[in-house]
This record gives C-alpha cells, sequence and structure tokens, in this order.
C-alpha cells in the first residue's frame, strides 16, 4: 500500500506587525524548554523586519526565522522555528533558504547560528566553529553591542547560561 504523504501547503512571506503575538504563541513551548530565548513583546516589533513567516492558505502562522545583521558580511539567523504539527515538511528549510536569500541582497555573505539542531544546520551548509571567528578590530566594535545575541556570539561570559549545550555554526553564502 502507497505511503499516505500529508502535504503542507504554505507560503513564506515577511512579517507583519500583526504577525508578533503569532510569533510569540510559535515559540512559547520552544521558550519553555529553553530552546529559544525568550524576548520582551517589544523586542520583537522592533526585529519585525528582520522575520519571515511561513503561512498556510487558512492564515495559520507555522513557521518563523529571522535574520539579524551584526556587520558588513556578518549575520545570523535566529528565532527559526516551525510548529510541532508541520515539523519535516520541508518548512524549516524554506525559510532558512529565504534569509539566505535576504542576507544575499543586504550584502551578508556569513551567517552564524547558535544551535541544538546540529544536523539540521549541517544539512544546509553550516559547520561547526570554536571560537570567535571575527577580527580582533571588529571584535572590539561588536562589544559595543548591547544586542544579546552578540553577546552570544562574541562567547561572553555573561551569556554563557544562555548558551549552553548549543553548537557555533558558520556558513558561508557567497
Ligand atoms: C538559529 C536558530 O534559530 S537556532 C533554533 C533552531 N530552532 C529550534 O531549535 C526550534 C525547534 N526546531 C524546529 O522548529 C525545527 O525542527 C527546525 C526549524 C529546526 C526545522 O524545521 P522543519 O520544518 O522540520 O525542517 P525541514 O522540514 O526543512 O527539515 C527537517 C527534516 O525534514 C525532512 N523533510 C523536508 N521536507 C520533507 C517532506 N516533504 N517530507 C518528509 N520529510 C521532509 C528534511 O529532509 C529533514 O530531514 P532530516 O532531518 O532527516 O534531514
Amino acid at each position: 500500500m502507497a505511503e499516505h504523504v500529508v502535504r503542507t501547503e504554505y507560503t513564506v512571506r515577511r512579517a507583519r506587525t500583526s504577525d508578533v503575538p503569532k510569533i510569540q504563541a510559535l515559540i512559547e513551548p520552544l521558550v519553555q524548554e529553553r530552546i529559544l530565548l525568550g524576548k520582551e513583546r517589544v523586542v520583537f516589533y522592533e526585529a519585525v523586519q528582520e522575520f519571515r513567516v511561513a503561512e498556510t492558505p487558512e492564515g495559520e502562522l507555522i513557521g518563523c526565522g529571522a535574520l539579524h545583521v551584526m556587520w558588513e558580511d556578518l549575520g545570523e539567523v535566529r528565532t527559526l522555528a516551525v510548529s510541532q504539527k508541520h515539523l519535516r515538511a520541508g518548512v524549516g528549510g524554506a525559510i532558512l533558504a529565504r534569509l539566505e536569500e535576504d542576507a544575499l541582497e543586504l550584502g551578508v555573505t556569513r551567517l552564524f547560528c547558535l544551535t541544538f539542531e546540529v544536523p539540521f544546520f549541517e544539512r544546509h551548509g553550516f559547520l561547526p566553529i570554536g571560537e570567535t571567528v571575527v577580527d580582533p578590530e571588529v571584535y572590539y566594535e561588536l562589544i559595543r553591542s548591547r544586542d544579546e545575541g552578540v553577546a552570544e556570539f562574541l562567547d561572553l561570559a555573561r551569556v554563557k547560561p544562555n548558551t549552553l549545550g548549543n553548537t557555533r555554526m558558520m556558513k558561508t553564502i557567497v
């Protein structure tokens, strides 16, 4: 008997302000599990232009992901998540591909991520990295940022509890 395959129909689009509560609801279980870092709602509104979301024809938000620019050539994939019932249907891969297009459009050629989902990111061309992979001059510029994600990228001691068990990964997308 042929295997029954459930197809998920969806489109990936730029996020809108009205998506913010839905993005928060989508990632809340992952925040509870300490897989993703919880953030205040205002932080999501401030970052709404960084987000892409996956939506079904019925208007259900089933995935999200963000690209945060850190430096001239450097960006970070953030808050990539797919709802439990739509996992393994290509949604995460499609959002990541769109974030990579966004990165190239902006001039960003190196993408960082900090994740527990190592095999997923490896399949998309990311490789584990050890320490910080920026020149000392850039390091001392980045250290001025107030962004928690940048602090995590720099592996600063004060954010180590947030990053415990995560793998630091990088992809060059030129
Ligand atoms: C940088 C950060 O944001 S770090 C945080 C990363 N996110 C998390 O940790 C949150 C929890 N995890 C998730 O939300 C998800 O697992 C994600 C986002 C990592 C991946 O999302 P998914 O939509 O499941 O990814 P996608 O479907 O593209 O690929 C996953 C698997 O499904 C498989 N797949 C893709 N399309 C299909 C399909 N149509 N039918 C069957 N399998 C499929 C892929 O081959 C892959 O399989 P593999 O793992 O055996 O190689």
